[in-house]
């Protein structure tokens, strides 16, 4: 199964370099905000994108069986509780949401029981994944079922004009499954990529890393939908939904962290080439972020040692994304503000 991407126009991106470079500013100053606000506009196929910016994040709740394996600092109820928290607006998430303009949406597509509260989004596909280092966390027909769920709900953000989607996670456990995958594609070691999570100790990375080594010894999946299978979780599947689906309505996703990461990977072997229709809100500090995204030669908006997840990440650096925009749809031109240009206009 391969998802065929929108073609981009490079025409686009030359003129939005066109109408930057007629900036009141030495040409290129604003470095690279005008890198972001050219790629908006070409990923959009909109010269002139409308502002503020619709943002929605989507944080998909998923509870993941490898916790029995003590991989995780937390138990596995803070998935449950952190949803209440979402709901009321407590979470790290909602503050940097309200800053940044942007509405929540809360998603249950993998929490272990049953969960009822108002304004969740109900989308389960399967009671929390069963336990990656035995088994295949979900069958094939799990993993398709969550990726469905975001490509769904980007789909149907689209109808209702949003213009910017982030994914966001919540799921004790998903640093493994995320881990897994990122070795799994990327062909990297688990000790180059495994991190600490909520903040395992030393002897709890070490089982973490021999946990990863077994299941990639394990499963060895040969494509990428059994790959999400074999390692999990709902959430990372609906987050590469997220990831298609905005390519697909030529609405911008950015990544969060190391989970977003993991599904953005499921969702670029599913769709070649779809590193051009993303950005990168910011590198995460869980110890494989930074050489995965050397490897990929992605270039993070920000770097400021983030490891929440939740979309907080993304959602912090969509206020560059949109500032960005400002400046190609604001600022004045040379000629609109009688300055005299460089001899740079010469060329
Ligand atoms: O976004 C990140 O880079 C990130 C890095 C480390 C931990 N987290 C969050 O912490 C939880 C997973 O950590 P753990 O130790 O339970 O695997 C999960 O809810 C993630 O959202 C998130
Ligand atoms: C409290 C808490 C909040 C989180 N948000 C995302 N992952 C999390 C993990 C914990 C433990």
């Amino acid at each position: 199964m391969e998802y065929k991407l929108p073609e981009l126009d490079s025409g686009l991106y030359e003129e939005a370099t066109r109408r930057l470079d007629n900036k009141t500013k030495p040409r290129g100053s604003l470095g690279y905000l005008e890198e972001i606000a050219r790629r908006f506009v070409t990923i959009t196929g909109n010269l002139e994108p409308e502002l503020p910016l619709k943002k929605r994040v989507y944080v998909f709740a998923g509870d993941h069986g490898v916790v029995e394996e003590g991989v995780s600092t937390y138990p596995q109820e803070v998935t449950r509780q952190m949803i209440y928290n979402f709901l009321s607006g407590g979470a790290g998430i909602n503050v940097i949401a309200r800053a940044a303009g942007a509405e929540v949406f809360v998603v249950d597509v993998g929490v272990a029981g049953e969960v009822e509260a108002p304004g969740l989004v109900r989308r389960k596909v399967v009671s929390g994944t069963r336990n990656l280092a035995r088994e295949p966390a979900m069958t094939r027909e799990e993993a398709e079922a969550a990726l469905k769920v975001g490509m769904e709900l980007a789909e149907e953000a689209a109808r209702e004009g949003a213009q910017l989607l982030i994914p966001g996670d919540m799921g004790i456990g998903n640093t493994t499954p995320s881990a897994c995958l990122i070795c799994h594609f990327l062909g990297e070691p688990p000790e180059r990529i495994v991190g600490r999570g909520t903040g395992v100790d030393e002897e709890g990375l070490k089982r973490k890393i021999e946990v990863v080594r077994r299941a990639l010894e394990l499963h060895q999946p040969t494509d990428p939908l059994s790959a999400l299978a074999a390692f999990g979780g709902a959430e990372i599947g609906a987050i590469a939904g997220l990831f298609l689906g905005g390519a697909r309505n030529r609405i911008p996703v950015v990544m969060d962290g190391f989970i977003s990461l993991a599904g953005f990977l499921v969702a670029r072997a599913l769709a070649p080439g779809l590193e051009n229709y993303i950005f990168c809100g910011h590198v995460s500090a869980e110890n494989g972020a930074r050489p995965a995204f050397q490897k990929l030669g992605l270039r993070p908006i920000l770097d400021l040692d983030m490891r929440l997840g939740e979309g907080t990440g993304a959602a912090l650096a969509s206020q560059i994304i949109e500032t960005a925009l400002r400046i190609y749809r604001e600022m004045a031109t040379f000629e609109s503000a009688g300055v005299s240009k460089g001899r740079e206009f010469a060329s």
